[in-house]
């Protein structure tokens, strides 16, 4: 079987995928031709192959993507679409996370901005995508204890009435801005009523005491977590709390490569977990803005790694018990798994 082929095939599991870093060039186009008077061009709104940012830069990008991405109509097509491109690149469970706005910023209260998800998660499920999609209401840590707080009522109240899209609460943002020590009280409310919870941890260096806080909670994923370990100036006391804890670690190569909190893909701390035996989910993080796939995102760590097909196959099959979907849910994944791995392997 061809290489390429091969990735696409393998069935996979995403989990760190915001919403607006995810839009492909194509919805773009559609994007900025309905609001040309805003002088938007393809250029701004994604990082190209080969080409690298300040992460600073990287949150610029997400402000241009935001002013075109700013009624009910835009926010529906971009879920859609996004939703269809992780199926068709071969996801089989996709959770799905992104940041209900202002409402001064896109017209829509934030409780409508989540009923928009949810409308294009149903829409592509009608349709027949292949593809079983939960969500995660993002709180975007720059905007503080308040806004913290509305936002898990929010999804709180969403879990009760998604019929189990609503699956828990992300912690993102610009992680230079804000700490941890004022979004804890709405993050301890959120794992108490049920959410599970996925904090972007030690994206930056020199955020231990916020990370060691963080975990006493403890988060059920880290996003990222890549300063947490010793060799690139975390601590060994973070990383046993980790591991004892067992808690995930999302892993975004070609992101933190061309956000430049990683040299390059060989120095990428996909190593240091995984040589650790700890469980580790390749994801894409913004698949729009880093010009990627999930497909590729796994290429990538087999290429620069050594990793094996059957390896590989492990790697994306472990992932299924890092979902935040029920028991049930794992069950079927499984069931998916095994009956496509002859095809793979043929
Ligand atoms: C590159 N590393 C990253 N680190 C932290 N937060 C990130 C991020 N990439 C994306 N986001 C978060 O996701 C938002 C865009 O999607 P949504 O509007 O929510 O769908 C960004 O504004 C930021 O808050
Ligand atoms: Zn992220």
């Amino acid at each position: 079987m061809d290489n390429d082929v091969f990735y696409r095939e393998l069935p996979k599991v995403e989990l760190h995928a915001h919403l607006n870093g995810s839009v492909s060039a194509q919805t773009i186009e559609k994007l900025i031709s309905r609001k040309p008077h805003l002088n938007i061009e393809h250029s701004m709104t994604a990082i190209g192959k080969g080409q690298r940012r300040t992460l600073d830069e990287c949150f610029e990008v997400f402000r241009v993507i935001h002013k075109l991405v700013d009624t009910e109509e835009d926010i529906l097509m971009v879920a859609t679409d996004v939703i269809k491109e992780f199926a068709a690149d071969g996801v089989k469970y996709l959770e799905l996370r992104s940041t209900p706005r202002e409402e001064r910023d896109t017209g829509l209260t934030k409780k409508t901005y989540i009923e928009t998800v949810i409308k294009a998660i149903q829409k592509c499920k009608e349709e027949g995508a292949d593809i079983d999609v939960r969500f995660l209401v993002a709180i975007d840590r720059r905007n503080g204890t308040e806004v913290a707080l509305e936002t898990v009522n929010l999804a709180e109240e969403f879990m009760l009435s998604s019929d189990g899209l609503v699956v828990g609460v992300d912690l993102s943002g610009d992680p230079t801005v804000g700490h941890g020590k004022d979004l804890l009280p709405a993050l301890q409310k959120a794992k108490n009523s049920g959410l599970k919870l996925s904090l972007h941890l030690s994206e930056i260096p020199s955020q231990l005491d916020e990370s060691d806080l963080l975990l006493s909670l403890p988060p059920d994923r880290i996003g990222h977590g890549t300063f947490l370990h010793p060799e690139v100036g975390g601590s060994q006391s973070l990383v046993n709390k980790v591991v004892q804890k067992k808690i995930p670690i999302e892993l975004c190569l070609t992101s933190n490569v061309k956000g430049n909190t990683v040299p390059c893909y060989s120095k990428h701390h996909f190593k240091y977990w995984y040589e650790l035996g700890h469980p580790t989910v390749i994801c894409t993080d913004d698949k729009g803005v880093f010009c990627t796939d999930l497909s590729q995102e796994y290429q990538l760590a087999a290429s620069t790694f050594g990793l094996s097909h059957e390896a590989v196959w492990k790697l994306s099959q472990q992932a299924i018990d890092c979902i935040f979907g029920p028991e049930i849910v794992k069950q079927q994944l499984q069931e998916k798994w095994n009956d496509l791995h002859p095809q793979l392997f043929k």
